[in-house]
């Protein structure tokens, strides 16, 4: 536990800074090059505390990976050489790890139990549990399955056609990883596009997978072809230092290499409707990913409405978007988010009430927040629920308060970007 004490900048950020892997797509990237045969070179990965959860995971079932340089390296030798682990898998606070292992655990003939720190310990399983079960999966827990621990007794699985009930990517990933597993075809329909990391890399990885607008079919299939992946800098970090260019006066900070997938941009999208504006360079594609640097510089913003199938594309940013608000003229109104409820903690509350001792006017909703801005900033002490997005937003929020700010613990952070306060410093000099 570590107590943060911060004070309000008086200089303009400025600078070029890289931000750490896509924590989504370095999951995903250790999963399937554990699951392929040969030798899968992953660069840029995050070495973050959830995607090192999932490498010990597959550690602990025989698959050697180690770094070497830059890279991480996994030695697959395919679906049939995963070893049961002779203990339980701890997935500490990663919902990802969570989510995707359960579908891959269902399908392989041995017997794991999984369990979680009280945040994951607390959020809903049952969402993976229940197409699971349909396609044939004998998977236990407090309630019915509902919650961590889980014990999963893998057997072979039927696939299914399958609607997600939740726009969530995990629970797209579980079922199309015990798809990979099952006999049959299982298909996935989703009504609202949610991230397609996992189609994209079981494409890379030479799956029997197709892809027709929101519906993805996958077939049975033991053997993937291991390629080496480059993990682009993960937007949901990035947003940390495009919202602080937005609201810290004069400010610029160019962001480079950070990934671009359609599915990921609607901060983006957002922070244009806001008046921001955002200038994209050097665009590729990376094995399947769309790259760019982002360049974005202070300007007034003002307020925006939020709601329906962008959702998704910005789940993870909704905490910085609403400091981003309270910087705004006018009401943004925030609306289809209660996913959110459900995340690290509750986000919706935790958000509301982090901003309100910051002196924001914010009231949340059932789905979402009403925000009214522009408000001055002012120091306060908060807390950063354990949640690596809240702690984040609220050292952003600093740099614009008139006192002193206090975060309760700092820790969380390192889930997702271990550097942060190291990027910070280089575009405070
Ligand atoms: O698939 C993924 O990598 C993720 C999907 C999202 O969760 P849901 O699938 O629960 O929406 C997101 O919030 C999470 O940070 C990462
Ligand atoms: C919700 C998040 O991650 P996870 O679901 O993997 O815990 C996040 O990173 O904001």
């Amino acid at each position: 536990m570590s107590k943060l004490v911060l004070s309000p900048i008086s200089r303009p950020l400025e600078g070029i800074i890289e931000v750490p892997g896509d924590k989504s797509i370095s999951h995903r990237a250790v999963i399937f090059g554990a699951l392929a045969e040969g030798t899968t070179k992953v660069t840029h990965f995050l070495d973050g505390e959830d995607c090192m959860r999932t490498v010990r995971a597959f550690q602990n079932m025989g698959v050697p990976i180690f770094r070497e340089g830059d890279s991480l390296v996994i030695e697959g030798k395919g679906i049939s050489a995963l070893k049961e682990p002779n203990e339980p898998l701890y997935f500490g606070n990663s919902g990802t790890t969570s989510r995707l292992m359960i579908g891959l655990l269902a399908g392989l003939p041995f017997f794991t139990t999984a369990w979680g720190d009280p945040s994951l310990s607390n959020r809903p399983m049952d969402r993976v549990v229940l197409p699971l079960k349909e396609m044939g999966a004998v998977i236990d827990g407090r309630g019915q399955g509902s919650y961590l621990p889980l014990s999963i007794r893998g057997t072979k699985l039927q696939g299914i056609d399958y609607t997600l009930p939740v726009k969530s990517a995990q629970v797209k990933s579980a079922v199309l990883f015990a798809g990979l597993l099952a006999e049959g075809t299982t298909t996935v329909r989703e009504k609202t596009q949610t991230r397609n990391h996992t189609e994209n890399m079981l494409k890379a990885f030479r799956a029997d997978i197709t892809t027709d607008g929101n519906t993805t079919t996958i077939t049975n299939k033991n053997e993937l072809q291991a390629t080496d992946i480059y993990v682009p800098g993960d937007i949901s970090s990035a947003a940390f230092f495009l919202a602080a260019a937005a609201i810290v006066p004069d400010s610029r900070i160019t962001l480079k290499n950070v990934g671009l997938n359609p599915t990921r941009t609607g901060i983006l999208d957002v922070l244009n409707k806001m008046g921001a504006e955002i200038e994209i360079s050097n665009q590729e594609e990376v094995g399947g990913e769309l790259i760019g640097d982002l360049t974005v510089a202070y300007t007034a913003l003002r307020a925006v409405e939020i709601q329906g199938d962008i959702i998704p594309r910005l789940i993870d940013e909704i905490p910085v978007i609403a400091l981003l608000a309270t910087q705004a003229e006018g009401t943004t109104v925030i609306r289809d988010a209660e996913e959110l409820r459900v995340k690290e903690t509750d986000r919706i509350a935790a958000v509301a009430d982090v901003l309100s001792s910051f002196g924001a006017d914010i009231e949340a909703t059932e789905d979402g927040m009403i925000i009214k801005g522009k408000s001055q900033l002012s120091g306060s002490a908060v807390s950063a629920y354990n949640d690596h997005r809240i702690a984040m937003m609220s050292a952003v929020a600093s740099l614009i308060a008139d006192g002193e700010v206090t975060i309760d613990d700092d820790s969380s952070i390192a889930i997702s970007y271990p550097g942060f306060f190291d990027d910070l410093k280089k575009v405070m000099n």
